[in-house]
Parts: structure tokens; C-alpha cells; sequence
């Protein structure tokens, strides 16, 4: 695991965006491709900005979410409406390379199912088979949740899927189970703001409640990096 604690948000983007950088071109150079999955909210939002300004084989980039609120596309919440405007909608990325979580509100959980059999005949991967994506960003909320792996929610049980459906509170979501986002081979946290550090500290605490502080779920088989700015990580780079 590597930590590194950024003086400052607009730090902790560039060295998320040099992360980044540097893993789709060393999947590309060993794949020929890189798979992302990519985080929702408020965070990231900047580092998608940017990534937007660099020049890559946007061709062999294929893009997916680790998580999505169950709204239609033009929703403002919309975690893929939030990725087109930052990021792909100023790229000539293929619409064939961009696989985003159905919302077709119809059924969160016939959308899980659609969306994890999509992965699988991406990947050609069978029942059973866990694939791996090259990149996983991941947010933590305040609460310690990750993706939409909420604290005491069903999700985050799921060990024989993909994709299942998360809940913050009586509101839906699709999320990456556990084990998928586990199979990564480069997982990387961004997390920034000091409403952060409380869940920080017990996500980092030897001892701790994987219900209460989901995002201590997450132990890779790949990379894990945790990218902190200061106000959310200085406790942790006190010790
Ligand atoms: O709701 C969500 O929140 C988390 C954390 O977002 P942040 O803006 O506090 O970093 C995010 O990772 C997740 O994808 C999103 O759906």
C-alpha cells in the first residue's frame, strides 16, 4: 500500500493525474488497452478536467464507473453525466470504449445483472470469473463508505457478483461488489477535505468495523494508493 499525503487539493489533482498518466500508458504498452473505472462526486471532478487536456490513444482507453445513482443520464447527480462534461465529451474517445451503468428505471437490480453481463462478454470472462480492471478510482465519503458501498447496507455482503445495487438511505444506486473492485490491478483512493479524517482514521486503524467503514473492504490483490490532501490525511501523516 502507498500513501502520500498532498499539501493542497490542487497537489493531491496533479498527482492523481501523473498516477494516472503513468498507469493507462504502462497498461497500454502491456495490454494494448487500459480499463478504468472511475469514481463519482465532487472530487475527482478536477482530475477528469484535466485528463481531458492530455493527449492518449483515447481509441484504447475503455471507461466504466465503480458506481452510478439510479437517475437517467441528464439527472444532475448522474456520476456519468458528471464524467461526459468534465472529461469525455472533449476527447475523441469511441462511444463504443464508454460502458456506463444502465439506469433505465425499470429495476435497479434487472439494470446489475444487465451491466454485470456486459462486463463479462467485455472481459470474456464466465460466471464465476472475477476480471481485472487496470484502473479503479475511488472516493470515500464522510462516512467511510466507498463507491456505494454504504455502512450496514446488504452490498456489502455480495461476494458472487459483480455489480449489485448499494443504498444511501432510501435512495438507489449501482455499485462494484467488494470482490470486483478487489481484482483491480491498481486501485487508487482520492480523498480530500478534513470532514474526511474521522472515517480516515478508522478506516486506517489496525482494529475496525469493515460494516461501519466500508472502504476498509477494499484490499487489492494489485496496487492500492491512497492519495490524501493535508486537511483530510494529516493525521495519517503523523504516524
Ligand atoms: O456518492 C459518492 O460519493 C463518493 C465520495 O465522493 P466525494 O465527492 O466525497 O469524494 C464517491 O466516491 C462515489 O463515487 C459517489 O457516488
Amino acid at each position: 500500500m502507498s500513501v502520500e499525503v498532498l499539501s493542497d487539493k490542487i497537489s493531491l489533482i496533479d498527482r492523481a493525474r501523473e498516477l494516472m498518466v503513468e498507469k493507462i500508458k504502462s497498461a497500454i504498452a502491456q495490454r494494448d488497452q487500459c480499463t478504468i473505472a472511475l469514481a463519482g462526486g465532487g472530487t475527482p471532478k478536477p482530475l477528469y478536467e484535466k485528463l481531458a487536456q492530455e493527449s492518449l490513444p483515447w481509441e484504447k482507453i475503455h471507461i466504466f464507473w465503480g458506481d452510478e445513482r439510479y437517475v437517467p443520464v441528464d439527472h444532475p447527480d448522474s456520476n456519468q453525466k458528471m464524467v461526459r462534461e468534465a472529461w469525455l465529451n472533449q476527447v475523441s474517445m469511441p462511444a463504443s470504449n464508454i460502458h456506463p451503468m444502465p439506469t433505465t428505471g425499470e429495476n435497479p437490480y434487472t439494470d446489475a445483472a444487465k451491466h454485470e453481463q456486459e462486463i463479462r462478454e467485455f472481459f470474456q470472462c464466465s460466471a464465476g470469473e472475477i476480471p481485472s480492471l487496470d484502473i479503479i478510482l475511488l472516493g470515500m465519503g464522510d462516512d467511510g463508505h466507498t463507491a456505494s458501498l454504504f455502512p450496514r447496507t446488504e452490498a456489502l455482503t455480495v461476494r458472487d457478483r459483480l455489480i449489485t445495487v448499494g443504498n444511501k438511505g432510501n435512495s438507489q444506486r449501482l455499485t462494484f461488489t467488494a470482490p470486483f473492485i478487489n481484482q483491480g490491478r491498481c486501485v487508487i483512493f482520492l480523498v480530500a477535505g478534513a470532514n474526511k479524517r474521522p472515517a480516515l482514521a478508522q478506516v486506517f486503524s489496525p482494529q475496525g468495523d469493515e460494516k461501519q467503514y466500508p472502504s476498509r473492504l477494499i484490499k487489492p490483490q494489485g496496487e492500492l494508493w491512497w492519495l490524501l490532501d493535508q486537511e483530510a490525511g494529516e493525521e495519517i501523516a503523523s504516524h
